[in-house]
């Protein structure tokens, strides 16, 4: 197995380029399935998840193209085509490696008419359930029914009709697959207390470049008007808020500067915010956002909501971050119940965090060091790099294959910016 090894204590200091955001390419690649035509999608990262979604797709027969990038740049770009949809089924081998396998379902019913697919289970970070993706196509007339680990969802009249739903609790997944379904039924739909996430507005934007009709892009309340079909089109990923933010706390956590090149700050402003309440200077420019530490951090109280608050996926790198903040820190987490995995591993490299529930205290300590760790998801994991990256010595981040799922090429861009870190290969 992989591990990445990091000696510590340097300050980091340059510009980071921010790769196309997986959240976003893993709802933007199941539209494919929309429409016969050629869909391309630009600015992909280069990802263990986005790889597995491609061999997802052709396992449906979907065909994919991947062409490189200009030299250089990062990211890539697919060209997939489902001239036919040849399977509906997607297996639990691809469902269990890749939660997000889940978004097929949408699409394909709306396209197909039927769509069977592996029940994910839980993982690492808490049970997530898949209820609210079946009651709401439910809701929009597909007849759904579970056996043997399958759900098979299915249009009565070979069609979706659309219809009314109201999220009882804000689900990302949930409403980008009613979102895919609602574009190909036969009438209206209305989506209440929708995720108003930035991936679902790129979501959005790439079904209306398709040719959908969606009222209310941006708000929890989205109106989509079923057409009877979509066409092909080129669309751009949108940059990576979580990687984004994930670099601005290496600034942070080790004294530094570092440019992400690319951010959108409209995004990402409650990381900016809590950026700047710990103490951090936050500059806006034209090409992205540059974070510098301004002396010593101070402590912050954050608790976890959907878009436009405080993101989960941003919890455990901030917790990190406030180790080495002046004071005791406060951190709520009120989306998935079990995403304190990386606590005991940073309790191994120095810190001290109290974890009561849902609710953790960070007291902040002069230093951290280095030490073997490892997590058990990929944002858990992204905290102990950037202990690493502040602690003394050296640390060893194992089970590296949760990073590849989300950090296009992470050491290359520590590096660049002055990191001393290096993958070292198991043979
Ligand atoms: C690939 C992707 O985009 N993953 C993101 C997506 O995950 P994902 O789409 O799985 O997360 P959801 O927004 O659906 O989950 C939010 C909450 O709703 C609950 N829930 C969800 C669905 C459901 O049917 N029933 C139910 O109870 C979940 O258990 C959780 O407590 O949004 C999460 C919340 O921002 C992020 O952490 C993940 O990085
Ligand atoms: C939880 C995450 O992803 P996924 O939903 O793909 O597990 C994440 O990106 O932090």
């Amino acid at each position: 197995m992989d591990s990445i090894l990091i000696q510590g204590g340097r300050r980091l200091d340059g510009a980071i380029p921010i790769s196309g955001a997986k959240n976003a390419a893993l709802t933007l690649l199941p539209c494919a399935l929309l429409t016969s035509d050629e869909l391309t999608l630009t600015n992909l990262p280069r990802l263990a998840d986005v790889d597995s979604f491609g061999h997802l797709m052709n396992m449906l027969g979907v065909s994919t193209k991947v062409d490189a990038m200009r030299p250089g740049e990062f990211g890539r770009r697919m060209t997939l085509q489902a001239r036919e949809i040849t399977s509906t089924v997607a297996p639990y081998d691809m469902v269990r490696r890749m939660r997000a396998s889940i978004l097929v379902l949408g699409p394909m019913l709306a396209r197909a008419g039927e769509a069977t697919v592996s029940l994910p289970g839980g993982c690492a970070i808490g049970d997530r359930p898949i209820d609210l993706h079946l009651k709401a196509l439910e809701a929009m007339g597909a007849e759904i029914e579970i056996a043997a680990g399958y759900v098979k969802a299915s249009a009565p009249k070979g069609r979706i009709s659309g219809g009314e739903f109201s999220f009882p609790v804000v689900s990302v997944g949930a409403t980008e697959n009613a979102l895919m379904t609602a574009v190909l039924a036969t009438g209206r739909t209305q989506l209440f207390n929708a995720a108003r996430e930035p991936e679902i507005v790129d979501l959005c934007n790439l079904l209306v470049a398709m040719g959908a009709r969606i009222e209310g892009i941006g708000s929890s309340h989205l109106i989509i008007d079923g057409v009877e079909g979509l066409n092909g089109c080129t669309y751009a990923v949108m940059p990576d808020r979580i990687e984004a933010g994930s670099y601005a706390c290496a600034a942070g956590i080790t004294g530094g500067s570092i440019d992400l090149v690319g951010a959108r700050p409209e995004d990402m402003l409650a990381t900016t915010n809590a950026l700047a309440h710990a103490g951090l200077i936050v500059e806006l420019h034209d090409k992205g956002i540059k974070v510098t530490a301004d002396g010593g951090m101070r402590p912050l109280a954050l608790s976890t909501a959907p878009f436009p608050g405080f993101a989960t996926d941003m919890q455990a790198q901030f917790m990190a971050m406030l180790c080495r903040a002046n004071g005791e820190s406060f951190l709520e987490e009120t989306i998935f119940e079990n995403r304190y995995m990386h606590v005991p591993e940073l309790r191994r490299m120095g810190a001290e965090i109290d974890v009561r529930g849902r609710s953790a205290i960070v007291h902040g300590v002069p230093k951290l060091t280095g030490a073997s760790v490892m997590a058990t998801d990929l944002r858990a994991s992204m905290s102990l790099v950037l202990a690493g990256l502040a602690a003394e010595g050296e640390t060893e981040v194992l089970r590296v294959y949760h990073l590849d799922r989300g950090y296009e090429r992470l050491e290359e861009k520590l590096s660049a910016v002055g990191a001393v870190i290096e993958r070292r290969s198991a043979g």
